[in-house]
This record gives structure tokens, sequence and C-alpha cells, in this order.
């Protein structure tokens, strides 16, 4: 994989460059509520722009179905990428139309531009090769070089992250860089007990994962919107909890393969419940009730662990000597449902293990909820992305931008 250093040692003075990054960021209307993956891109724009190259930040952010949808706007990230790089930054209100072309066109050496959100556009994510191909045949007439630095997305096999570098000459940026030197660790010698806890809402691309960590990790905590597939499985009500119904075979049999491999596997065995989701912009109260894992009721839905869940894994967080965490124990952007997160990530910070946290909101959560980056062995980018990598399976944007 060629670096951003080679590239720079090449000579990018007055080339276009594209930056493929992931701005998908945490917002609370257009105020950003994290900027973490902003900051994560920040030396690879900043050396490319000190270097003279003219350059393209793209990005998608949230899941906007293929037009336009001002809710996902990436304006609120350009703005923000220029107080952190302490410049002007240029944007372009199209991805690849009259706008994208003209400020593409008007940019000075050293300057840069973001482009407005990818996924506006239908070719992004397409399935038909034909259809992404034709996006970034467009995207590629903006740029002369292409930087892949958008870890969170590189598991993605889209037009900006698996078709264009193959138009463009390509190099890795330093996030990219570092995320992948960071994870390797934990795909040869991983220091057990190996623990990985697993939530969020992402289920369904998630939940395949665990089929592979049955081979690799010790132990298996499972929270978040994650729970209530198992929970169900088992033959629990889950009301009207995130329920991934389809997955059930599959995960019966991540259950009866735990057991057979002496891998521990743990659910909740307590949750707050509601029978409405929390006002995310007011944060209200909530009032949640706590009740056990196996009396939900039909009409509530499960928002985060219970205080015993809390405790039960903090002890089992204990004595891991390696630990990666992706995905939120419950709704933790609501005070009433951060309790659980915030247990976790404690135990993380209280272990000398080697600890990896992985996922835009998880990350997000750790900051927003007031913990020192530092106290972590590594926070990542990608959750997805990363539990992917350590699954051993090819992504997209990375094997793009390897040849
Ligand atoms: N029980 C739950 N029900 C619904 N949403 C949940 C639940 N627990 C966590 N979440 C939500 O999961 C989201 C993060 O999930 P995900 O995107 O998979 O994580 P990450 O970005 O860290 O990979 C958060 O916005 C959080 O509110
Ligand atoms: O937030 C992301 O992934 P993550 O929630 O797994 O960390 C990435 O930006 C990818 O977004 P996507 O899952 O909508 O493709």
């Amino acid at each position: 994989m060629k670096t951003i250093d080679e590239l720079l040692a090449e000579g990018v003075s007055g080339k276009r460059v594209f930056v493929r990054a992931d701005l998908n960021v945490p917002l609370d209307g257009t105020t950003i509520t994290d900027d973490g993956r902003i900051r994560a891109v920040v030396p690879t724009v900043k050396a490319l722009a000190d270097a003279g190259a003219r350059v393209v930040v793209a990005s998608h952010l949230g899941r906007p179905k293929g037009a336009p949808d001002p809710a996902f706007s990436l304006a609120p990230a350009a703005a923000r990428l220029g107080e952190l790089l302490g410049a002007d930054v240029a944007f372009a209100t199209d991805t690849v139309g009259d706008s994208a072309k003209a400020t593409v066109a008007g940019l000075a050496d050293g300057r840069v531009a973001v482009i407005e959100n990818l996924r506006f556009n239908a070719g992004e994510t397409s399935k038909d090769d034909a259809e992404r191909g034709a996006f970034a045949d467009e995207l590629a007439a903006l740029a002369d070089l292409y930087v892949g630095d958008g870890f969170g997305a590189v598991h993605r096999k889209h037009a900006s992250v698996f078709d264009l570098p193959a138009r463009l000459p390509h190099a890795a940026g330093y996030l990219i860089a570092n995320e992948v030197g960071v994870l390797k660790k934990l795909t040869s010698d991983v220091q057990r007990p190996y623990v990985v806890v697993l939530g969020g809402a992402k289920v369904s691309d998630k939940l395949g994962v665990i089929d592979h960590l049955l081979e690799k990790a010790d132990r298996i905590l499972i929270g978040g919107g994650m729970a209530y597939t198992f929970l169900k499985a088992q033959g629990h009500e889950v009301g009207i909890s995130l329920l991934q119904e389809d997955q059930i075979p599959a995960v019966l049999d991540y259950l009866k393969r735990a057991d057979e491999r002496g891998v521990e596997f743990v659910l909740p065995v307590d949750v707050l419940v509601s029978a409405e989701f929390p006002d995310l912009k007011t944060k209200a109260p909530a009032n949640p009730t706590t009740v056990a894992a196996t009396a939900i009721p039909a009409t509530e839905e499960g928002l985060d662990i219970g205080p015993e869940t809390r405790k039960l894994y903090a002890s089992k967080l204990a004595d891991a000597a390696t630990v990666f965490w992706n995905g939120p124990m419950g709704v933790f952007e609501h005070p009433d449902y951060a309790e659980g997160t915030k247990a976790v990530a404690q135990a993380l910070v209280d272990s000398p293990a080697f600890t990896v946290v992985g996922g835009g909101d998880s990350a997000a959560a750790v900051r927003i909820l007031g913990f020192d980056e530092n106290a972590f062995g590594h926070i990542s980018t990608g959750g997805g992305a990363s539990l992917e990598y350590l699954e051993g399976k090819t992504l997209p944007g990375l094997a793009a931008l390897e040849d």
C-alpha cells in the first residue's frame, strides 16, 4: 500500500487530491456532538494542503436514501474542519454537480474544499457495478490523485471507497495506516483472557461477526440493541425492543457453539425499559423502569442494560488482558440510558488490559460521557470496519488501496 508520505515525496503541489474521509459525526440538528472523526483526518488534510495540493474532502453522513436530504448535509462538518485547520474551507452544495465542479476549479494551491454528502447520489452505495462505476467516473473527474483515509467506511463496497481508487493514482492516509497498525495486534498474538463487548443499533450488520469471534474470544458480552435478538431466541418476550427476527436461527447456533467451545457468552440479566423512545433533543426525563431481562413487558422496549448487568459486566471485564468493545450498551445520548455505557467504559478504564473501543458512536460516547481518551489503549474511528478487519475479511477500501 502506498503511503501518503510516498505520495508527498513524489510531489502534490497544484494537484487536485480527493480525500475520502469518514466525517459521519453525530449531530444534534446542525450541532456536532463529537468531532472525533473530523479531528482524525486533519493530519492527512493538513499535510496535503501544506504541500500545496488542492484538497477535495468527501464523505458520507448518515444513511440518506440516494437523494439530497438537508438533515444529512455535510455543511456543519465542513465548517468544523475549517476551524480545526485554522483556514477557510470551501463547501460545495452538491457532490458532482455544478457547485462541486466550480468549487474544485476555484481551489488555489494549498486550499481545501468539502463536497456534499456522497450518499445524496444513488450511485455511491449501489450494488450494481455499472451504476457505482458511473458515479466513480464523475468523482474521478474532480481529482488527479486519491487518498483513502475514511477508515470507518473501508468495509463498504461503495463508489468512493472501492471504485474511485481504481481510477486514480492512490495512497493510504495517516488515519488508515494508524488504525490498521493497531488492529493488526489483535489479529495475531492477542493476550488472554480476550473479552469482546458488542452492543449498538446496527444489529443486522454486526451479528455475523460473532461467528468469527467464537474462534477468537474467551468471553463475549452482549448489550445495547444487540441483546434482544438473543433474549428472544431464548424464548423471552422482548416487547418492542430492537429485534432481528430473521437472525434467530443464527443466534441459537452461536449460543450452542459457544457452549461447545467453552466461550463464555454473557447476556443482560436486567434492562431499563419504557413504552417510548426518549426525546434526545429535549432530554426530558424518560422515567424508565428496571425489569428482569426475562420479563420485558410486551408494550415496552429495552433501552439500556440494568444495574445488576452493569455490575456483572464490570466483573467480567476485570480479569481481561485484552478487550475489544463496539456498540453502546444503551441509548447513551439520553442521560437516563447512559449508565450501562458508562459502566462498561469505566470498567475498561479501571482495567490493566489492552483496550480497544471501536465505532463512531462508541468513540463519541466515551468522550461525551467525560472519559479521558488516553485511558484507553486505542479508540478506533470504525465499528463495523474494525470488526470486519478483526474477522480477517478483505475490506474493499483497503484492498482498493493495495494494488
Ligand atoms: N437498546 C437499544 N435500543 C435502540 N438503540 C440503541 C440501544 N442501545 C444502543 N442503541 C443505539 O446504538 C447507537 C450506536 O450503534 P452503532 O452505530 O452500532 O455503534 P457504533 O457507531 O459505535 O459502531 C447509538 O445511537 C445508541 O443510541
Ligand atoms: O458510522 C460508521 O460505522 P460504525 O457505526 O460501525 O462505526 C461508518 O461511518 C459507516 O457508516 P455506515 O454503517 O452507514 O456504512
